[in-house]
C-alpha cells in the first residue's frame, strides 16, 4: 500500500515503525469517503474514539437526527440504547474502511476503538461485561474496546484479553500503572496459551497520554517561578520536558519486556506485542511546536493517534525521525530532576487519571443528554415534558446536585435497586414499580379479557371500593378519561361517611354493577366494610349470590384473596408485593379498574414506557425528567425551606393533584422532614404567598401560560411545569412523579417507601372500633368548650394553648398559632360533595390570603391514607382544624356491630389522638345539629377572626 503513496512527512513515519491513527470519528466523515481518502493518502492505519469525540459528533452533527428518527421507528429506545446504536454503527462503518489495512498488516493495524462507559471506570465486573457486549455488538475483528487504566480495571483487562477481545487500554499517565497493564496483557495471553487457544489474532495497545502531563507540570513550574522559587532556573529547564521523558521511559519498559524470555515464549506462539499508543498528542501550549508530541515520540512498534489538526500540521511540516530512543539518559535525568524539585509526577498522574475519567463522564453526560434531547424532539408530542423555572440560587444548587448524582452514579443505582441511594434500609424491596410496563404487558390479556367481560355482561357501572393507593390512581383515570362510549361508569368510593356511602349506593343499580374490592394488604378496614355493605346490597338486588359481580385486586396471600376465593369472586388480580400502594397505579391496582372501565390498557402501558425510557439510567440528571424534577423538589425543601409543593392544574387533569398529594406526602413526610403537597388551592397574587412554595403546574395541551403563574415566576417563586400534550399522557405524569419522589426522598435522606404514621392511625382506629364492638359505644370524651352547636375537643396540651372561651376566642387562639412557613390543614370528616368542597375552598382561601400560609383542604377518612402521613410524621409546621359532625343518618354494616358512622367517628378520634401524640397544633370542632348551619357559622367565625387579625 505504502509503495504507491505520495511521500509526505506523515507517510514517512512508517519507515520508523510508527503507525498513525486518527483521533476522530463522525458519521459523514466516514460515509463521504474522507476517512478512506486518509487511509489511502496518509497511510492512516487506525481510528480512536472516546466519549468526548462522540459528544462532538453526535451532540452537534445534524446528520444524526435522521438516524435517531429511523432508530425510533424500529421501536422505543432509551438514550443509552440510541447512543450505543449510533456509535456502534459508526464504528462498524469505520471498521469496514480500515479492514483492508487490518488484512494487509495481518491484524497489526487497521483498528477502530470504542470506549466503555466512563462511569464503569472503577467497576471491574461491569467494565468487563460492557467490553464483552460492545465487542459482540460491533462484531468486527478489527474493533478495539477501550478500557480506562484504573486499578479496578486491571483484572477486567486481563480477562478481556484472555477471552480474545482486542483491548485499547486508555488514560495511562504513570509508568507504574503502565507496567501493571502490560503485565495484565501478558497474563491474559498466557491464560489463552495454557488453554490451548490461539493468541496471534489479538491486538492491543496501551494509550499513554502525553500533553496533559506537561499541562499540569508546566503550570506548577510557572507558579513556582512566579513565586520566585530559589530553584527557578532548574524548574524553567524542565518546562515542556517531563511528558516526553515520561513517555520515553515507558517505551524503555516496553523494550525490556519484549526482550524478556517470558515474552519470547508468547511471541513464539504468534502473540503480537501490546504497542504503546501516544494519545493526547496535540500541543496545548502555543509556545511549543504544534507537532512536538509527534516528532519526539517516533519509534519502532508504536502508534500515535492524532486529532485532525495535528495530523494536518505534521503532514505539512513534521520531521519524521526516530527520536524515541534518543536521549534516554537525558529522559531519566529529567524525571529524577522533576522528583528532586518536588514536581510530584506520580501525584500528577493520579490526578490526571481521575480528572480524565471525570472529563469523559462530563462528555458522556453531554453526549447522552444530546441524544436524549434528540429522542425527545423525535418523539415530539408523544412524550410529556418537564421544565423548571427556578431562581438563580436554587437553579445552581439543583445543577450542583445533578453533577453529584452523575458522579455518584445514583440514577444507575436506583435502576439497580441499590438501597444505599436512600437509607440502606429495605428500599430495594419496594422498587417493583420500575418494571410496571414489563409486568403489565405480561398480564395484558387478563386485563383485556376483563374489559370484554364487562361489555358482554352489559354492566352499567363499575364501583371500586378502596382507599389511598388503591383508590386515588383509578380516580384520576376516571376523572381524566371519563366514560367510554357504550362502556360502564367507573365510580371510586373511598369513604366511611354514611351519607357518602348512601349517595354512591343511590348512583348505581347493584344488579348491573361490577364491584371491585381493592386492597393491597387486604386488611384495610374501609374496603372490607364497604365490601360487606355492597355484597349485601347486590345479594338483595339479585336475589342470589352476587359472586360473579365481584372482583378482587390484592397482593398474593392476603385475607382479601382468601375471602374472594371463599365467596367465589369472578376474578382475583394480583398486585406486586414489591410495589407500595401509592406507586401501584400502573400495576393491577390501576390497570384492572382501567380495563373494567373500557380504557385501552395496552396504550396506557406503551405511553408509560416512553417516560420510563426518558428516566433511564443512561439519561444524565439534567436531561432526565424524573431526576431533575426530584432534585428540584428535594433541594428546594432541604436547602431553601420551600417545602410546600403547590399544584396548579389545567381543569381536565386536575384530579392528578389528589394522587400526587398521597405520593409526595406519604413518601417523604416522615422523620420530621418532607414535602407538603398543596392541592386545589386557588391561585392567588404573589403577595398572598410566603417564600416556602414550589409551584407545580400541570398544563394540558396548548393552553397559554397561566398569567397567575407567570406573575409568581416573576416574583421569584420556583415554577415547575409538567406539560402534557393530551390526557393520555397522565400515565407518564404518574411515572415521572414516582421517579421524582424517589429522588427527592434520597435528597431528604429518608426511606420514601414506608408510611409508619398511616399504620399508627390505623392501629388507633382499630382499638376504638374494637372497644365499640365490645361495649356498644366509643369511649366517652368531653368537649373542653361548647358554643351553641359547636363543641371543641383537644388533648391537654392543645387545650392549654387555646383556653376555653367562646368559639371565636378558641378559633382565634388556634389560628394565632400559625407562623411563617407553617401550613393549615382543614380535616373535615363529612361527605365529600360539591357543597362541602366549596366550603373548604372558601375557608382555606381566606386563611391563605390573610395569614399568607399554605392551606390543605381534606376530607376524612380519605386523607388518612394519603397526606395524613406527612401531617403526623413530617415537619411540625401544620396547624390542623378537624371538623366532625353528627350524622344525619347512619348506615349499618352487615355482619358488624358498628355502623359506618361509628367507624368514621373512630377514625376522626384515632387521627386526632395521633396528631396530639406527635405534638401537633390541632383542634377538633364538632358540629351538632344541622351540618349546613354549623359549617356556615364556622366559616363566618373564620371571616370575623381574620378581619380582626
Ligand atoms: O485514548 C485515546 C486513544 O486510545 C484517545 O482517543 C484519547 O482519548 C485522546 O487522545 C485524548 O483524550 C485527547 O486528549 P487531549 O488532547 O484532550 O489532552
Ligand atoms: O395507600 C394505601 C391505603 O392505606 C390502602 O391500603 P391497602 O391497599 O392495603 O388497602
Amino acid at each position: 500500500m505504502e509503495g504507491t503513496l505520495p511521500e509526505t512527512p506523515l507517510t514517512g513515519l512508517a519507515r520508523h515503525g510508527q503507525s498513525i491513527w486518527l483521533d476522530f470519528i463522525r458519521r459523514d466523515f466516514v460515509e463521504d469517503g474522507r476517512l478512506a481518502a486518509m487511509v489511502k493518502e496518509d497511510a492512516l492505519k487506525g481510528v480512536t474514539s472516546n466519549p468526548a469525540i462522540f459528544e462532538q459528533a453526535i451532540g452537534h452533527g445534524a446528520e444524526y437526527e435522521e438516524a435517531v428518527q429511523a432508530l425510533l421507528e424500529t421501536g422505543s429506545l432509551t438514550a443509552g440504547e440510541l447512543y450505543e446504536a449510533l456509535a456502534v454503527e459508526d464504528i462498524r462503518q469505520a471498521c469496514q474502511v480500515l479492514r483492508p489495512v487490518f488484512d494487509e498488516t495481518n491484524g497489526r493495524d487497521g483498528y477502530v476503538s470504542l470506549e466503555v462507559s466512563p462511569y464503569l471506570a472503577h467497576d471491574s465486573k461491569r467494565s468487563l461485561e460492557e467490553a464483552r457486549r460492545l465487542w459482540q455488538q460491533v462484531d468486527h475483528p478489527n474493533v478495539m474496546i477501550k478500557i480506562p487504566a484504573t486499578e479496578e480495571a486491571i483484572p477486567a483487562i486481563e480477562q478481556a484479553i484472555a477471552e480474545g477481545i482486542n483491548v485499547n487500554v486508555t488514560l495511562l499517565f504513570a509508568i507504574g500503572m503502565y507496567k501493571k497493564v502490560l503485565e495484565a496483557y501478558l497474563k491474559g495471553l498466557e491464560t489463552r496459551v495454557k488453554a490451548g487457544l490461539p493468541v496471534g489474532h489479538i491486538g492491543s495497545v496501551a494509550s499513554f497520554f502525553v500533553s496533559r502531563i506537561d499541562g499540569r507540570i508546566d503550570a506548577r513550574i510557572d507558579r513556582r517561578i512566579a513565586a520566585e522559587d530559589p530553584e527557578s532556573e532548574a524548574l524553567k529547564a524542565l518546562r515542556g520536558q517531563v511528558a516526553i521523558a515520561n513517555a520515553r521511559m515507558a517505551y524503555q519498559h516496553y523494550l525490556s519486556v519484549i526482550a524478556s524470555p517470558r515474552w519470547q515464549a508468547l511471541a513464539a506462539k504468534g502473540a503480537q506485542t501490546q504497542r504503546l499508543l501516544w494519545a493526547s498528542t496535540s500541543t496545548k501550549d502555543k509556545a511549543y511546536r504544534d507537532v512536538l508530541y509527534v516528532e519526539e515520540l517516533i519509534g519502532t512498534d508504536t502508534v500515535n493517534t492524532l486529532p485532525p489538526r495535528t495530523l494536518e500540521a505534521f503532514r505539512d511540516h513534521g520531521v519524521p525521525e526516530g527520536r524515541l530512543v534518543q536521549n534516554v539518559d537525558a529522559a531519566r535525568k529529567i524525571l529524577l530532576e522533576a522528583e528532586r524539585l518536588g514536581l510530584d509526577l506520580d501525584g500528577v498522574a493520579t490526578t490526571l487519571l481521575e480528572e480524565g475519567v471525570a472529563a469523559f463522564e462530563v462528555a458522556f453526560d453531554g453526549l447522552l443528554g444530546a441524544v436524549a434531547a434528540r429522542r425527545e424532539a423525535v418523539l415530539g408530542e408523544r412524550l410529556m415534558r418537564v421544565s423548571l423555572a427556578l431562581s438563580g440560587e436554587l437553579e445552581n444548587a439543583v445543577v450542583a446536585a445533578g453533577k453529584s448524582w452523575s458522579h455518584d452514579g445514583k440514577v444507575r443505582r436506583i435502576w439497580e435497586r441499590d438501597a444505599s441511594v436512600w437509607t440502606n434500609g429495605p428500599e430495594s424491596k419496594w422498587l417493583g414499580w420500575l418494571d410496571v410496563v414489563k409486568n403489565g404487558r405480561a398480564a395484558l390479556e387478563a386485563y383485556e379479557a376483563l374489559g370484554r367481560e364487562v361489555k358482554e355482561r352489559g354492566y352499567s357501572d363499575v364501583l371500586l371500593l378502596a382507599m389511598g393507593g388503591s383508590s386515588l390512581g383509578p380516580e384520576v383515570l376516571e376523572e381524566t378519561f371519563g366514560r367510554v362510549s357504550g362502556g360502564p361508569k367507573l365510580h371510586v368510593l373511598d369513604s366511611t361517611d354514611p351519607q357518602q356511602v348512601a349517595s354512591f349506593r343511590k348512583a348505581i343499580d347493584p344488579a348491573k354493577t361490577l364491584f371491585i374490592v381493592s386492597s393491597k394488604s387486604g386488611s384495610t378496614l374501609e374496603p372490607n366494610i364497604l365490601f360487606a355493605y355492597f355484597w349485601d346490597q347486590a345479594e338483595k338486588a339479585l336475589g342470589r349470590s352476587p359472586s360473579e359481580h365481584f372482583v378482587a385486586v390484592t397482593d398474593p396471600g392476603s385475607s382479601l384473596e382468601a375471602l374472594a376465593k371463599e365467596r367465589g369472586f369472578a376474578h382475583i388480580f394480583h398486585g406486586n408485593p414489591e410495589i407500595g400502594g401509592r406507586y401501584s397505579v400502573l400495576s393491577a391496582f390501576g390497570l384492572a379498574p382501567a380495563a373494567a372501565a373500557g380504557y385501552d390498557v395496552r396504550a396506557l402501558l406503551d405511553s408509560t414506557q416512553l417516560m420510563i425510557e426518558a428516566c433511564d439510567a443512561s439519561v444524565p440528571p439534567v436531561t432526565n425528567p424524573g431526576v431533575n424534577l426530584g432534585l428540584a423538589l428535594g433541594v428546594a425543601a432541604t436547602s431553601f425551606r420551600r417545602d410546600k409543593v403547590t399544584f396548579v392544574a389545567s381543569q381536565k387533569i386536575a384530579s392528578l393533584g389528589a394522587w400526587l398529594e398521597q405520593l409526595l406526602a406519604e413518601s417523604t413526610g416522615k422523620n420530621g422532614t418532607g414535602l407538603i403537597p398543596i392541592d386545589g388551592e386557588p391561585l392567588g397574587t404573589p403577595e398572598v404567598y410566603g417564600d416556602d412554595r414550589v409551584f407545580v403546574e400541570l398544563r394540558l395541551g396548548h393552553e397559554p401560560v397561566n398569567p397567575g403563574l407567570k406573575a409568581l415566576r416573576e416574583a421569584g417563586h420556583p415554577v415547575v411545569t409538567l406539560h402534557l400534550d393530551d390526557v393520555s399522557q397522565i400515565v407518564q405524569a404518574f411515572f415521572v412523579f414516582e421517579f421524582a419522589t424517589a429522588v427527592a426522598g434520597s435528597v431528604l435522606g429518608i426511606n420514601p417507601f414506608d408510611q409508619p404514621d398511616v399504620e399508627f392511625s390505623k392501629v388507633e382506629t382499630r382499638k376504638l372500633t374494637k372497644a365499640y364492638a365490645e361495649t356498644g359505644h366509643l369511649p366517652e370524651e368531653t368537649p373542653f368548650a361548647k358554643d351553641g352547636d359547636l363543641a371543641f375537643y383537644a388533648d391537654e396540651r392543645n387545650r392549654e394553648a387555646l383556653g376555653n372561651g367562646s368559639a371565636e376566642t378558641i378559633l382565634k387562639a388556634h389560628f394565632d398559632r400559625v407562623g411563617k412557613n407553617d401550613y393549615i390543614g382543614l380535616l373535615a370528616y363529612i361527605e365529600r360533595n360539591k357543597a362541602h368542597i366549596a366550603w373548604e375552598q372558601t375557608v382555606r382561601t381566606e386563611l391563605r390570603d390573610q395569614l399568607h400560609v399554605a392551606t390543605a383542604a381534606q376530607f376524612g377518612p380519605r386523607f388518612l391514607h394519603s397526606t395524613g402521613q406527612a401531617y403526623k410524621g413530617g415537619p411540625n409546621s401544620g396547624v390542623f382544624l378537624q371538623v366532625t359532625a353528627d350524622d344525619a343518618a347512619d348506615l349499618p354494616i352487615p355482619g358488624h356491630a358498628y355502623s359506618f358512622g361509628v367507624v368514621k367517628a373512630a377514625q376522626a378520634r384515632g387521627d386526632f389522638d395521633v396528631l396530639a401524640a406527635r405534638g401537633r397544633r390541632a383542634l377538633r370542632v364538632h358540629i351538632a345539629g344541622p351540618l349546613h348551619a354549623g359549617l356556615d357559622r364556622l366559616a363566618q367565625l373564620v371571616t370575623d377572626i381574620l378581619k380582626g387579625a
